[in-house]
Formats: C-alpha cells, sequence, structure tokens
C-alpha cells in the first residue's frame, strides 16, 4: 500500500499494490496494519455503496457536522470519476483549497478525505459506482454541505456545468462564504477541534 501526500498534507492517497497474473489481480483494498503503518489510525464503521447512472453526475460537496463528523475512504469500483475534498477548516492555511483525483476501477486509487473537509465527485463515465468506509454512522440531522459550483472555490469538475446532474438536495446547498464551519484547524494535529470545544 503506497501512501502518497497531496497538495492538502491530511489528505492523502492511497494506491495498494496490486498481484497480477494470467487470472487478472489481487490486492487488499483495505488493510488496518498497513494504515497503521502509514500513520492512520482511523476506525471505520460503516461502508457505503453509491452507483450513478449518467456521466456527470455530481455528489456533493458533503460533510457531517460534529458529533458525527466522518472521515471517509473513497474507491471507485465501476467506471471512473473525479474525487473532490475542500478544506473548511476555519484557521487552516489551505482554507478553502482542494484537492482532486482520478479514482477508476482501472487504477483502484483510494482518496482519504478526513473530518474538516467538504467531499463530493463527478463521474465521467456511465455507471460509476463508489464505494467508501466512513468512521462515523450516518446522522442526517449532521448533514451539510457547500454548492459544488460556488465560483469562490475554482474547481474544475471536468462536467459541464449546464448538464450537471444533481440531486435536488444538492442544487441547493450554500456557497463557502456563506457556511458557518463547525470545524476549527488543530494545527498540533493538523487535524481538526470541533467549534463547539473551541467555544467551551
Ligand atoms: C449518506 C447516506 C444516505 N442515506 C440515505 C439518505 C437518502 O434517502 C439517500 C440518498 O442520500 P444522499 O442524497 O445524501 O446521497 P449522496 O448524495 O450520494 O451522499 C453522499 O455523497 C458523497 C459525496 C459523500 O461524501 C457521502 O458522505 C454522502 O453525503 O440515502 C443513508 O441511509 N445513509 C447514509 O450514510
Amino acid at each position: 500500500m503506497e501512501i502518497i501526500p497531496t497538495d492538502i498534507p491530511a489528505v492523502k492517497l492511497l494506491r495498494p499494490k496490486r498481484f497480477g497474473d494470467h487470472r487478472g489481480y489481487f490486492a487488499e483494498v483495505y488493510s488496518l496494519p498497513k494504515l497503521l503503518d502509514g500513520g492512520i489510525d482511523l476506525t471505520f464503521v460503516q461502508d457505503n455503496e453509491s452507483l450513478s447512472a449518467e456521466q456527470g453526475t455530481v455528489r456533493g460537496l458533503h460533510f457531517q457536522s460534529p458529533p458525527h463528523a466522518q472521515d471517509k475512504l473513497v474507491r471507485c469500483v465501476q467506471g471512473v470519476l473525479l474525487d473532490v475534498a475542500v478544506d473548511i477548516r476555519k484557521g487552516s492555511p489551505t482554507f478553502g483549497q482542494h484537492v482532486t483525483a482520478v479514482l477508476s476501477a482501472e487504477n483502484g486509487d483510494q482518496l482519504l478525505v478526513p473530518k474538516g473537509f467538504a467531499h463530493g465527485f463527478a463521474t465521467l463515465a456511465p455507471d460509476t459506482m463508489v464505494m467508501y468506509k466512513v468512521t462515523d454512522v450516518y446522522a442526517p440531522q449532521c448533514d451539510a454541505g457547500i454548492l459544488w459550483k460556488d465560483p469562490a472555490l475554482g474547481i474544475d469538475w471536468q462536467t459541464a456545468e449546464d448538464a450537471a446532474i444533481l440531486s435536488d438536495k444538492d442544487v441547493k446547498l450554500p456557497l463557502l462564504a456563506e457556511l458557518d464551519s463547525p470545524f476549527v484547524y488543530d494545527p498540533a494535529t493538523d487535524g481538526v477541534v470541533a467549534a463547539a470545544e473551541v467555544n467551551a
């Protein structure tokens, strides 16, 4: 398992080793000890899967607020997608900046999107299936997000804006400037403390 830093160090690209032979390949796509070796100490409690039929489907940008904030380990098992993580940690030197990664069934790459980031993706092929592990359960009362095409984010989604397919919920999400982020950057850990803890 290669763990590759990105432009925002808290976001990591994971590349599982593939053992190819005449049948195809074998890969460990998740290994607790290998992640621990790489300094990633997370307990995942739920595995999610979504299928998007059309190329140009955009899901995001989403996060769950504390006390149900989630780290996400995202991979593509069919098709190809552009995965996006936006830093929404107040006080972070990279606040408002983002990381993108092309994840595909072919490349097997995974993106680790930590707490304090809004996450989304655009499908770059039809019938794209995404699987991701999360460190907290679904909590609809903590569900929040930012508008995917917020010009302040400057994300190149590789998708025509007027043709993108979104949920009714996602077209109404606020701009980053309208969001009071619940995450505060912690320079000691390059992670987050919940705003509630800071104010306590
Ligand atoms: C996320 C989620 C949704 N649901 C339900 C709620 C709803 O009826 C249906 C579809 O939910 P959504 O429209 O929120 O699904 P979707 O837009 O695919 O949401 C996902 O987007 C990506 C980008 C993420 O990062 C995820 O964390 C999640 O927010 O599934 C669960 O039961 N459990 C879950 O964990």
